[in-house]
Parts: C-alpha cells; structure tokens; sequence
C-alpha cells in the first residue's frame, strides 16, 4: 500500500476551507426536497443507508471522494482482497473477506490458492456440528451435548458473541456461554450450574497463548477432570480453535479436534473463521453460510460498486469529515434491536483495534485525527442514559442509528413504539428546538413568556447532530452478515486514508508485558519496590489487603 500523507492531497486542504462554509443539517433539507433521495443508497432490497442528516452537501461528498482517490482506495482494496501482504508491520496478508468467498474464486498467498483449505475447514465444521446438534456427538460418558461454552477474548469472543445473540431467532436447543475475563469470577458462574458430562468446550484463540483464555481453558478442564477422573475424556469435551497446532497439542487436545485458521486472519477479523464454531453451533451450519452469503455480498458491493453509491466508502467519507474536519472525537452505534445489543462492543474493538494508531505508514507521528471512539448501546436504553449529552452536550457525537423494519417478535405494538423512537431521534437530532418553537409550546400552554423566561434557553436544542440511518427489512443471517461486513470496509477505508496500518494492534502488548512481569511480584508477600511509587503503594496496599 502507497504512504500517502492525506493533509498533503489537494482535496485535504479543500475540505479544510469547505468546513468555513458552517454547513447546517436544517438549512440543508429546507434548501433541497430532494435530499433523502439523493443521500441515501439501497443494498439488495434489504438494507437502506440514509447519510442525508450529516452536515454535508455535493462538495463535501466530490471533495471526500477525492481524497479518497488521491489516497489509493481503489488500489489498497485490490491488494486487501488479492492478498497482498497489506499488514507490513507482521508481514501478512489479510484476508477475511476469503474466508467468506463463496464465488470461490482463486485467492492466493505466496502464490498459493487458500481456497481449498477454507473450504476444508468449513466442511468439518459442518460435519462436527452436525453430529453436535443432533446428539450423535457423545460426551465421555455417553450423553449427548446440551451447553456449549465459548473461551476467548476479543476478538475470539466479541464476534461470536455478538453473532449468536444477533441471531437467538435462529437458535437451536443447545445453550450457549461465552467466558472471556481472566476474572476467576466468569469461569465460576459460567460452570456452577453446568454438568460437565453434558458440556462442550470450545478454546477460541489464534494464538493459544492469551493468558486469560488459557488460564479459562485449564480451569475448565480440571473441573471436568475433577469429575470424570480421565485425560481420555478431553477428547470428547474439548475442541480447539486456532492457527497453533503446537500449542494446542501441548494443551492436549488431540490436533482432530482443532478446526485451523491462519496468520491472515486478524483476530478482530475472525468470526468468518474456525472461530465462528460457536455461531455455527448456535444457529447450524446452513445458517451460518447465510451470514457468509451476506457479507460476501457486501464485499463484491464493496469491491466493484462505483464510489458515490459505495456504501461502506461513503459511511467512511462521512466519518472522516466529521472526525477530521468537523472535530468529532467518537461516534455512537444505537441499534434499536435488543438482540443487536453486544454490536456497539464488537466494533469497538472492529474499529479502535484497528484505527487507534498514531503512527503513519511512512513510521512518523501523524499530525491529524486516527480512529475515533465507538461506543454505544441499544436504542431506548441510551435514550434514557446518555442522549441528553448527544442532544444538548457540548461534544459533537455523530451516531449511526440501526433498525429492522420487522421485529422477530411482534409482541403488541412494541415495535411501533420501538421505531417510533428510532425515528425521532435523529430527526430531533437534526432540526432540533428553536427558540421560537420553546415560547409557542409556553404560549399554547397557557404560559406568560415573561413567567417562563428564565427556562426557556435551557428547552432549546440547537439540532445539527449528525447521524446516519440504517434500516434493515429484517436481521437475518444475510443482512447481518452483509451489515458486519459494511462496517469492516468502512474502518478499513478510514485506514487506507489515514495512511495507517489497520491490521496489527502493537498497542496492546505493552500491557501484557508489564502484567507478566508483576504476576510474580504477587505471589510473595514482600514489599515491592521495583516500580514508580504510584505502581508500589497499590501493589503493597492489595498485598496488604488481600
Ligand atoms: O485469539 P487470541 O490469540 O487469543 O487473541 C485474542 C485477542 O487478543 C488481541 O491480540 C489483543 O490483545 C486481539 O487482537 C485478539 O482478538
């Protein structure tokens, strides 16, 4: 991929003298009837993306598109989906997007076709879950599974976690845990109530050395071999999910229980994978390439879709004018779909693992905004927690908004109270409460202005938040996948124009380093001093307290 500065394109420096024009949401629609039409896009019927309350007009949108031209869009993303080796600092290829590849077509790494074994690995996935959700799969002594417990940790976690909850619809008789916290305290709730005669365990990990899940995983197996007293049911009780056949054998699990992965698929990247086995549990395999469906789908769209209807281009150009020229430090993800409630903190480690970088491709500090923050949470919980902030807070908060057009549950009139929610924010979000319209509602009321004076400032709602909408006809395997894939081109766009690696994640190993080196600081009770005092006086007050 090209080190291309993006302050330094022509269209960076447009766009920083645009931001003058003070582009308003309000005034924007009142200009132009034909704004939702204009700034909205469709994906197969199923999905409709509507960006028109953002603070943008047509030159915004040639300029953005422009820099994403002077940046290489087009030529980093044939070299994403080619497998080039895109992730220069650990010298790999990444490619996720071929473990969904159902045209099928030739991918090749150092010259050789991964098809074949993506394939392969599917088909025992296929086959194993078969014989899993059917019963045949027998525990040790003799009983079929009826729990299934995920141990992982971010990415080998969030995904299929989020996947399985996104898709409780489609779920079979087999229940689902995931443990992910090194917190003994995960491990122990999840097992007091599980027979381990009837449980399946599922290691998750690219590498099969994460201290947390390794620690989860051999808690979990001595508690089964605390009772059924025999290495020999390890077999039937675990299965490994990993690119580490080493170390999954020094585990012991015999390596026909390990369903492989490879260095090109990034953790946070994975769910597509082996790593997906709990998805494929949760919802059977058919289903399970029904989300491979839909994100293959929203990667050929990706690919091959002129830019100005490019959905996943245009959520990211939109992004980036709000987070670098518009000063936004994060962005929202409000999915008003309960079962969606875990997609907020599967992208942000999707995002913030990937484009929370300060380093440039050229090895510089970079002078500009990265990755912003994502946080979020499900609809009409946030509404009566953190929205005041995004309404009348002092920070500009842009949100993309989620909804399915048809619930899974048509429970009373739930889902037209939900919906209606879901369309008022944003547009109260965009046109906001003049001040004229906080005295009329006094006014009709049957108030005096003079009486109400002092609170009206306090009513009013500047609008000019923006948002984007994303409404699905349903969440179904398809779309989910299509959506999942939608929002993993955004962040690799945002990348490609930051001009950052967005495949390794080096700022998470400081941490781990350190916690190594403490680990046996804690398991004597002599005074610690080999730190700074901050770092001593906790160590010595829990070795005190504990
Ligand atoms: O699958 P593994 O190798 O256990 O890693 C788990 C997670 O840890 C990280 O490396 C970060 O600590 C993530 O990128 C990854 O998803």
């Amino acid at each position: 991929m090209q080190n291309i500065n993006p302050t330094k394109t022509s269209s960076w420096n447009a766009l920083t003298q645009h931001k003058n024009d003070n582009l308003n949401i309000a005034e924007l629609f009142k200009a132009d009837p034909n704004r939702f039409e204009k700034y909205s896009l469709q994906f197969e019927d199923q999905i409709l993306v509507d960006y028109s309350k953002n603070a943008i007009n047509e030159k915004t949108l040639t300029l953005l598109r422009q820099l994403a031209e002077e940046c290489g869009l087009k030529s980093a993303a044939q070299a994403m989906f080619s497998g080039e080796k895109i992730n220069r600092t650990e010298d790999r290829a990444v490619l996720h997007t071929a473990l969904r590849n159902r045209s099928n077509t030739p991918v090749k790494v150092d010259g050789k076709d991964v098809m074949p074994e993506v394939n392969a690995v599917l088909a025992k996935m296929k086959e194993f879950s078969d014989r899993v959700i059917s019963g045949e799969w027998k525990g040790y002594t003799g009983k079929a599974i009826t729990d299934v417990i995920n141990i992982g940790i971010g990415g080998s976690d969030l995904g299929p976690y989020m996947v399985t909850e996104a898709l409780r619809p489609y779920k079979n008789h087999l229940t689902m845990h995931f443990v992910s916290n090194v917190d003994g305290t995960h491990i122990a709730e999840t097992l007091k109530d599980l027979n381990p005669e009837t449980t399946l365990v599922l290691v998750a990990s690219k590498t099969f050395t994460t201290q947390e899940t390794m620690t989860n995983a051999h808690t979990a197996r001595d508690w089964l071999l605390n009772s059924v007293k025999d290495e020999s049911a390890v077999a039937k009780h675990f299965v490994a999910l990993s690119t580490n056949a080493k170390e999954v054998a020094k585990f012991g699990i015999d390596t026909a229980n390990m369903f492989e992965f490879w260095d090109w698929v990034g953790g946070r990247y994975s769910l597509w994978s082996a790593i997906g086995l709990s998805i494929v549990l949760s919802i059977g395999f058919e289903n399970f390439e029904q989300l491979l469906e839909g994100a293959h789908a929203m990667d050929k769209h990706f690919l091959n879709t002129p830019i100005e209807k490019n959905i996943p281009a245009t959520l990211a150009l939109v992004g980036i004018w709000n987070n670098n020229f518009l000063g936004a430090e994060s962005e929202a993800i409000l999915p008003y779909d309960q079962y969606m409630h875990r997609f907020a903190a599967y992208f942000q480690q999707g995002n913030m693992e990937s484009n929370g970088k300060y380093v440039g491709r050229d090895g510089e500090a970079v002078s500009y905004q990265t990755g912003p923050i994502i946080w979020g949470e499900p609809g009409t919980n946030g509404q009566h927690a953190f929205y005041q902030l995004i309404h009348q807070g002092t920070k500009l908060i842009p949100c993309d908004f989620i909804a399915p057009a048809q619930s899974h549950n048509q429970v009373g009139d739930h889902h037209s109270k939900l919906l209606s929610n879901f369309f008022a924010q944003t547009e109260a979000l965009a046109f906001g409460k003049s001040k004229e319209v906080v005295e009329q509602e006094f006014v009709q009321a049957g108030r005096s202005l003079e009486e109400v004076a002092e609170i009206i400032p306090f009513k009013v709602f500047t609008g000019n938040k923006p948002t984007n909408s994303i409404l699905v006809q349903k969440i179904t395997p398809f779309t989910l996948g299509a959506l999942i894939a939608m929002y993993e081109h955004k962040i690799f766009v945002q990348g490609v124009i930051f001009n950052i690696y967005s495949f390794d994640q080096w700022g998470v190993e400081l941490g781990k380093q350190l916690a190594n080196r403490i680990l046996p600081e804690l398991e004597n009770n002599e005074k610690i001093t080999s730190h700074d005092s901050s770092t001593n006086g906790l160590i010595n007050q829990f070795k005190a307290w504990r």
